[in-house]
């Protein structure tokens, strides 16, 4: 048996391990002669570097990937700050409209509305039925901040499963990438030759419930072991499928849940920084929601705790949170509000609608502004400077995917606020000099959340995943920051240590799966802390000499 030391996500403690198996070797003869695995790394990295459009690249990375996944997974784990944005956001919103286009072959399961009634015979037609672990599942309704982009939605549930398999170690061939077709109101989709969905508009939301109930049970009966991640539902769906499931079925929502998690996360981290600045405590903080969907309501549901933390009964909790839709401040008098927007409608004003977000915030007198809206620019140079007028350290997350719909980017947020802003946003934005000094942005996206949440949910066999395992999630990230990432005045960790990251949440995760019963895996129980997370290392997948050297966790 073949043995390495020390992969980087063994906390630095030297164990055996039985090192990952490489893939079968080719015949004598059929491989050129001077085939040399280190040097193959290197002109793939070569080959990648060569083209100048990300689309390009993502294309390349794909077919890596299916050619050679344990090389498209090494390349991936030891240059993740380089790759992520090419096989997640923002390169595959990119990778979502062209899908049609860009195509090659298939990749993940596609279940439409004419399976209904036999939706069972499609499950049966997936090659790895007894190994699949985890599924993440979009019916292409709201693909970031792009819109309905039917069937061409595909991509966005491939990346984040890659993201699994290379920040969780999840094995690649646990993993089910599905996209539901139940139509599109893409017009442009619609009339598009090459569209490669149903040509026909999205069913109703009666078909729609009728088909869903189908799906998800029949999942429930052909993967027994399966979690599923439903992704990028438009708004109302992705609360009504969350509620109407997650009690009976291992289910989340990632972007109610998981981005929920990650901003909290950090804005713990970003919180003590502001108060630590304008001597206010932690418990007066007050938090504008710029947009009111699936991810402005759920991020405000679950920063909601960072009160209770602090606390505050849920009542006064509420109460420290204002939301702001596309008529403006969301309160009661205003008249008939959308279902999920009621939980934040305020009882305490009885004016006018207040439009505009400059008046909104001489009115509430934020500490933090969050962008939830996919409207580009919406914080300008005067909201960015009311923001920084009203506090010593604002925090500003400009939170939409992909870039381009960033409500602003870092370099005007750090100007328009003397550098004093803490700063996240969805998609990445390159760090900056500033006086002398290098200030980085936070990237506030729930890639730092869900591979480890998805990890110990798996991994305790739960058989649902609760509100304190998804809080256990987040306070795990806020807490894996390590001294140095603290004194750079980081709010999330450097994401080139996510595996560790995975390991330390999927330990709390399994933890909250256990203090709330809903573990099968019981014998996890009796685990000390160092001994689970030895198993969840164990348990991961590694690319066949994918090893990297990168910090460790001893702090913890
Ligand atoms: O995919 C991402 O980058 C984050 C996310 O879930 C979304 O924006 O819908
Ligand atoms: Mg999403």
């Amino acid at each position: 048996m073949t043995i390495v030391l020390t992969p980087f996500w063994c906390n630095g403690v030297q164990k055996l391990k039985k090192a990952p198996q490489p893939p079968p070797k080719p015949a004598h003869g059929l491989t050129p002669p001077a085939l040399d695995d280190t040097i193959h790394y290197e002109r793939c990295l070569a080959q990648l570097r060569s083209k100048d459009k990300n689309i390009e690249k993502y294309i390349y990375l794909s077919a890596l990937k299916e050619q050679d996944p344990h090389m498209f997974y090494k390349v991936a784990l030891l240059h993740m700050p380089e790759i992520t944005p090419l096989i997640y956001t923002p390169t595959v919103g990119d990778a979502c409209l062209q899908y049609s286009h860009i195509y090659r072959r298939p990749e993940g399961l596609f279940i439409s509305i004419n399976d209904k009634g036999k939706i069972r015979n499609v499950l049966k037609n997936w090659p790895r039925i007894d190994e699949a672990r985890i599924s993440v599942v979009t019916d292409g309704s709201r693909i970031l901040g792009l819109g309905d982009l039917g069937v061409n939605g595909m991509p966005i549930s491939i990346g984040k499963l890659s993201l699994y398999i290379a920040g969780a170690g999840i094995r690649p061939e646990s993993t089910i990438p599905i996209c539901l077709d139940l139509g599109t109101n893409n017009e442009k989709f619609l009339a598009d030759p090459l569209y490669l969905g149903l040509r026909q508009r999205r069913v109703s939301d009666e078909a729609m419930t009728a088909f869903m109930d189908e799906f998800m049970h029949e999942m429930s009966i052909a993967f027994p072991k399966l979690l599923i991640q439903f992704e990028d539902f438009s708004t109302d769906h992705a609360f009504l499928y969350l509620e109407r499931y997650r009690n009976k079925y291992p289910v989340f929502n990632d972007d109610i849940q998981g981005t929920g998690a990650v901003v909290l996360s950090g804005f713990l981290n970003a919180a003590k920084l502001s108060s630590a600045a304008s001597g206010r405590p932690l418990s007066s903080h007050r938090i504008l929601f710029f947009g009111a969907g699936s991810a402005g309501v759920g991020v405000g549901l679950q920063l909601m705790s960072f009160f209770t933390l602090q606390g505050l009964s849920k009542e006064e909790a509420r109460e420290h949170i204002y939301l702001v839709d596309s008529q403006g401040l969301v309160y009661n008098d205003r008249g008939p509000l959308a279902e999920h927007k009621k939980v934040f409608a305020r009882n305490d004003y009885h004016g006018p609608p207040i439009t505009n977000l400059l008046d909104i915030i001489a009115h509430v007198k934020p500490t933090a502004l969050l962008g939830l809206s996919t409207t580009k620019d919406a914080f300008t140079a005067d909201v960015l400077q009311a923001m920084g007028a009203l506090n010593p350290r604002p925090i500003i997350f400009p939170l939409s995917n992909p870039v381009r719909l960033s409500e602003c980017n870092f370099e005007d947020a750090v100007e328009n606020t003397a550098g004093q802003v803490l700063f996240a946003s969805g998609s990445p934005f390159p760090e900056m000099q500033f006086n002398g000094k290098t200030l980085y942005p936070g990237q506030g996206n729930n890639m730092y959340i869900f591979p480890g949440l998805g990890l110990g949910a798996i991994l305790a066999r739960a058989t649902s995943v609760t509100d304190s395992m998804v809080e256990a999630s987040s306070l795990g990230l806020a807490e894996s920051l390590t001294p140095e990432e603290r004194g750079l005045g980081l709010i999330y960790p450097h994401i080139e240590r996510i595996r560790e990251i995975s390991a330390f949440i999927a330990k709390e995760v399994i933890r909250a799966a256990q203090k709330a019963n809903v573990d099968h895996h019981t014998e996890l129980r009796s685990m000390n802390d160092k001994d689970l997370t030895e198993f969840i290392n164990s348990k991961m997948w590694n690319p066949y000499n994918g090893f990297a050297k990168v910090g460790n966790m001893s702090h913890l």
